[in-house]
């Protein structure tokens, strides 16, 4: 067995001789040229999913059209080289669905030392908009360390800490003439935008402004940085399948001062093309050593 090749912890894969991608609809004839993936990006839209296929692609092979892609109506993925980047939506539901599936082309394929990376937005607790943050770990509604699915109806928790030497690695791939700021610390993953993130702004809202004070202020002092709602599946899945994986999201918004973005339509852009830069390099450097 090749060291690093992705094992899946699932003794029933092996019966299965029709095991169908059903999602991504990738067929069995097609497993095998996803042999070379050593990235896997992810992230909520199938723009961004594009943009960063994109620019890949401008770098590694001199911006030829990107030819092996699909967008269905849940999803959507594009590969270039050893890097497959593949839309999410919203949420962990939607997110882990992606990912089974992910797992499994990698498992067939036979893919080896592979990287996931999620390329996300973000609210800052107390931080700026623009700003890059590199996830240590995710905590979770309770706040505790879990990503909390479930199996046959039981609650299923997964530890959600990032892999430090790849978290280590993309904070250092930033570059002194970036316009952004790169940061590190514990990010809040829910599974709503609203109450879940003490927005006081929803179809409904059950607490005060001081109680939404107190809660962002809780945040604070356990040590987080950002909210957002795909983090802890990323991390907890991957983990269960011993793949290493980062989250890498950029403010959009500074919780502590707004409910929802205050920067210009150009600028939002912008800021989303701040981790794509710093992720991008980051798979370039590995590429080249
Ligand atoms: O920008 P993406 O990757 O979608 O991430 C964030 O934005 C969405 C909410 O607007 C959630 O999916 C949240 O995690
Ligand atoms: O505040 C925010 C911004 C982006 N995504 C989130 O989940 N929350």
């Amino acid at each position: 067995m090749c060291a690093g090749r992705v094992q899946l912890p699932n003794p029933h894969l092996d019966d299965e001789d029709g095991d169908y991608l059903m999602h991504l609809e990738i067929p069995r004839e097609k497993w095998h040229l996803f042999n070379d993936i050593k990235f896997v990006c992810v992230g909520g839209t199938v723009g961004r999913m594009e943009e960063l296929a994109k620019q890949l692609n401008e770098s590694l092979r001199g911006g030829t059209d990107l030819e092996d892609s699909f967008v269905n109506q849940r999803y959507g993925w594009f590969k270039v080289g050893p890097v497959l980047c593949v839309s999410h939506g919203i949420g962990t539901p939607s997110l882990s669905v992606m990912l089974h599936e992910v797992f499994k082309l990698l498992y067939r394929a036979e893919c080896t030392d592979v990287r996931l990376i999620r390329i996300g937005t973000c609210g800052g607790v107390g931080v700026r908009h623009g700003t890059v943050v590199v996830s240590t770990g995710a905590i979770t509604p309770g706040f505790e360390p879990v990503y909390v699915t479930s199996s046959l109806g039981e609650p299923l928790r997964l530890p959600t800490d990032a892999d430090t030497d790849l978290r280590e690695e993309l904070v250092n791939s930033k570059s002194a003439d970036d316009y952004f700021d790169v940061i590190s610390g514990k990010t809040f993953c829910t599974e709503d935008f609203y109450q879940g993130q003490g927005r006081i702004d929803g179809s409904f809202c059950d607490y005060s402004k001081e109680d939404q004070r107190r809660f962002l202020q809780k945040l604070q002092e356990l040590g987080v940085v950002n909210i957002e709602m795909e983090s802890a599946g990323v991390l907890g899945m991957a983990g269960k399948v011993g793949i290493r994986a980062a989250v890498v999201c950029v403010v959009i918004v500074n919780r502590l001062e707004a409910e929802l973005p205050t920067a210009t339509p150009d600028e939002m852009r912008e800021f989303e093309d701040y981790p794509i830069k710093l992720v991008k390099r980051y798979i370039i450097n590995k590429l080249s050593n």
